[in-house]
């Protein structure tokens, strides 16, 4: 039976096929068992997952992956559903293994690509089995049009081993891509699975390693990972039964410029919730006395200098700039005041922004740049879809250009700095938190925890960690439509306190 929890090493299609051929190098191991438990697995998820399903609609492509589907068609039969093939390519074109299996299955029923329609009509459940990690490039136009027709048809989908057209390396969409409900994937987890389009295309994931030695992991380095919640424990640091506030750090943040006074709340809130010792705020006076009453832990401070910013960045551990600032001239001359502090520095928002153009910078290694691809797309002067075909490639444009911790925000947050062994890929978190405020609140985290301790690039991963934990709680109690930013800062505590 599949395990349901994905390993932590993320894999791309390269690193799936290293795997691959050493677990196959294993004389113990040939071919056909793999693919043999690969359609074993996904038939066990499938009862699972789709328990009512009888009439199937299996979709096998031209490569092993097709070879996955012919296995789950066969063991449906011999358990008493109703599959039906669709081969994509001529069945005597396949190769060894994958028409091995494919023979074995000679007696059931067979529709061609111009039946699609009628049979996409007739089955409850499709499984998808046209691509996996050998796809190349662009889907070309005859699976293409197999994979729009499955998508229009609205049926619940199955993959295996991932949605035939995502990218394993980056979670892009190669053109179109099946939209799985499940997708049960093989070997290794693959990166594209959980960034990018991809968590959008493989609905609830499934894991099964095959059965393969873990010595066989061992040999193959992964392309990024994702920590689990036990690793939020590892980058916290212990409280000191004796410590006091001037232990844990002071946050300064910067921002809210006129019509803008939000933004500075929550991050502030943020920092205190995440255990800061002290949070004080730079910002316009008319912000002051709603930022008080709201949370009076917090200090505030009007400026409308860089003269009355000087004691204030004197003070402060670590700085926030960015929620709120504006992209004015009271913006510009705060931000450049924050650069020249050699303070620890997470810009957010429109502290970036005033980067593209209008604040010149040197690369440096102490801050923390939190862009969404729309402002990472504004930085590498690139478009917002050429930052999501390759997101880390992006991070690691980003990161070279900028220096520091860089982390690009979204389904998939992908976090690199130059130290690191490999990206950091963010597995949690949910839709709910596409909503205002909550970039606000992860800076606000991040400079909570570099206030107490944390090196930049362990502040940036656990926070964002725990802010997608966060709205995993408030998901949990509330629902993900109508989630608000300031839930999150009741869940932190309970997240930070593992
Ligand atoms: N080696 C093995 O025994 C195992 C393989 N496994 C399965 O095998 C898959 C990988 O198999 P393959 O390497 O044969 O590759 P795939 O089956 O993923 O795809 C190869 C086929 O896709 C076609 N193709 C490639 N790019 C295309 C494009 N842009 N548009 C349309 N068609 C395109 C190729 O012509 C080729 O026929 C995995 O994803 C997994 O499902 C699993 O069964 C585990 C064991
Ligand atoms: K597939």
């Amino acid at each position: 039976m599949p395990v349901l929890e994905l390993p932590q090493q993320l894999y791309t299609a390269a690193g799936s096929r290293a795997i691959d051929a050493l677990a196959l190098a294993d004389e113990l191991l040939p071919q056909g068992t793999l693919m043999e438990r690969a359609g074993a697995s996904a038939f066990a998820v499938l009862r699972q997952e789709f328990p009512r399903a009888r009439r199937l609609l299996v979709c096998c492509g031209a490569g092993n992956n097709g070879g996955d589907g012919y296995v789950v068609a066969r063991l449906a039969a011999e358990a008493g559903l109703s599959p039906v093939l669709l081969p994509l390519a001529p069945e005597t074109t396949l190769n060894g293994e994958a028409a091995l299996m494919a023979a074995q299955t000679e007696r059931l029923p067979r529709v061609r690509v111009s039946e699609l329609s009628a049979a996409l009509d007739n089955a409850d459940l499709v499984v998808d089995a046209l691509l996996g990690t050998g796809l190349a490039q662009r889907v070309r136009p005859e699976t293409a049009a197999v994979i729009k027709a499955i998508n229009a048809a609205g049926r619940p989908v199955l993959a295996l081993d991932i949605p035939s057209g995502l990218s394993a390396d980056t979670g892009a969409a190669q053109g179109v891509a099946i939209r799985a409900d499940a997708t049960v994937t093989f070997l290794c987890a693959k990166q594209g699975l959980l960034t990018g389009s991809g968590p959008e295309h493989s609905g609830r994931l499934w894991f099964d390693d095959l059965g393969v030695d873990p010595e066989v992991y061992a040999e193959v380095a992964p392309a990024s990972w994702r920590p689990s919640p036990a690793a939020l424990a590892r980058w916290l640091p212990r409280r000191q039964r004796t410590g006091h506030k001037g232990r844990y750090g002071h946050v300064l943040v910067i921002g809210g410029d006129h019509g803008y006074g939000g933004a500075v709340v929550m991050a502030a809130q943020a920092a205190a919730r995440t255990g800061a010792g002290l949070v004080s705020v730079a910002t316009r006076v008319e912000h002051i006395a709603p930022l008080l009453a709201r949370q009076p832990e917090v200090m505030a401070h009007a400026v409308e200098s860089s003269d009355e910013l000087a004691p204030l960045l004197q003070r402060a551990t670590v700085v926030v700039a960015g929620p709120g600032l504006g992209q004015g001239k009271w913006g510009r001359v705060l931000l450049r005041a924050s650069l020249a502090a050699q303070r620890p520095l997470v810009v957010d928002a429109d502290g970036l922004n005033l980067l593209c153009d209008a604040v010149d910078y040197r690369p440096r290694e102490d801050w923390i740049l939190t862009p969404h691809p729309g402002e990472a797309a504004r930085l590498l002067g690139i478009a917002t879809e050429a930052v999501q075909a390759d997101r880390f490639a992006a991070v690691a444009r980003l990161q070279a250009e900028m220096g520091g911790t860089v982390l690009l925000k979204g389904a998939g947050t992908v976090i690199d700095s130059g130290r690191m062994a490999m990206p950091t890929v963010i597995s949690y978190g949910n839709p709910g938190m596409g909503s205002g405020g909550m970039g606000d609140v992860l800076s606000g985290v991040i400079g909570g925890l570099v206030a107490q301790g944390l090196a930049p690039a362990e502040a940036a991963q656990a926070a964002a960690l725990a802010h997608a934990l966060a709205g995993d709680r408030v998901a949990a109690l509330l629902g993900e439509r109508g989630m608000l930013a300031t839930d999150l800062l009741q869940q932190l505590p309970g997240v930070l306190n593992p």
